[in-house]
């Protein structure tokens, strides 16, 4: 795996968004596999600004994101079709029937599953896939335990990424349980991932994920046998590496 060590967040998330414009404007119809949670926030925001300062062009592109809760409608204020569209799809061009989240709120969730799988096969495969990593090394909700044979499926969320994503919601109690996300092989479809990574909390799922064994454990490790992964860390995240992983 490719590491970049970013001078801080805004340099992190410029950096993250060029990769991405790249690939746009390499290869207007990219299918971009997108991701929530707070990491890339300014990545989206560098895109923004790309698209209305450089003038990036999103309209013939695709878009899959990684999950979304089980049990809310994509209009909840806690969805992440609704994180979507505030930090990034309403400010861009990509024409909003071409963004496709799974839906939380299906009546026959394992049917939206195998939905969600072959929608993904029949657009081609995820050219460039965003990544962000919980602090028990998940990928998308690909909790430990996951191994790398799982597809697009009902988890169940731990108690650790529960607590981590309760910032977000009025009270803990109020927290999905569950959520439907494309599993570590839909995610080690992808042509290239970029993996991105900010501050000290996220600094041991770093090390495990670069420089311990692949194992289902730590669901990020298992990127080590792709091959074209790009992880951009802050310093902080890069901070339980060795000078040898550094260099
Ligand atoms: O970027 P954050 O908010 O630290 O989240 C890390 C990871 O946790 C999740 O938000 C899920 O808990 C993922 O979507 C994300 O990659």
């Amino acid at each position: 795996m490719k590491l970049v060590i970013a001078k801080d967040y805004e340099d992190l998330s410029k950096q993250a968004a060029r990769l991405i414009a790249e690939e746009v404007t390499r290869h207007p119809s990219t299918i971009l596999g997108l991701a929530t949670g707070g990491t890339p926030v300014g990545m989206y925001q560098e895109l923004i600004a790309l698209h209305k300062e450089e003038g990036i062009d999103f309209s013939q592109a695709t878009s899959f994101n990684l999950d979304e809760y089980v049990g809310l409608p994509g209009h909840h204020p806690q969805s992440y079709r609704t994180y979507m569209e505030d930090n990034l799809f309403t400010h861009i061009n990509l024409p909003t029937d071409k963004t496709n989240i799974p839906r939380g709120d299906a009546a026959d969730l394992g049917a939206e599953c195998k939905r969600y799988e072959q929608a993904i096969a029949a657009s081609g495969g995820i050219d460039i896939q965003v990544l962000g990593i919980g602090n028990n090394g998940h990928i998308g909700f690909n909790e430990p335990g996951s191994t790398k044979e799982t597809t697009t499926r009902v988890v169940q969320l731990t108690e650790s990424t529960i607590q981590a994503n309760a910032r977000y919601f009025h009270k803990i109690e109020e927290v999905p349980t569950q959520a439907v996300s494309m599993g570590i092989q839909t995610i080690l479809g992808a042509k290239k991932i970029i993996l991105l990574a900010s501050g000290k909390a996220k600094a041991e799922a770093v090390h495990s994920m670069l420089e311990g064994e692949m194992t289902p454990d730590v669901p990020a490790s298992l990127l080590q046998q792709h091959p074209n992964v790009t992880v951009i860390v802050d310093e902080e995240a890069a901070s339980a590496l060795s000078a040898k992983t550094r260099n």
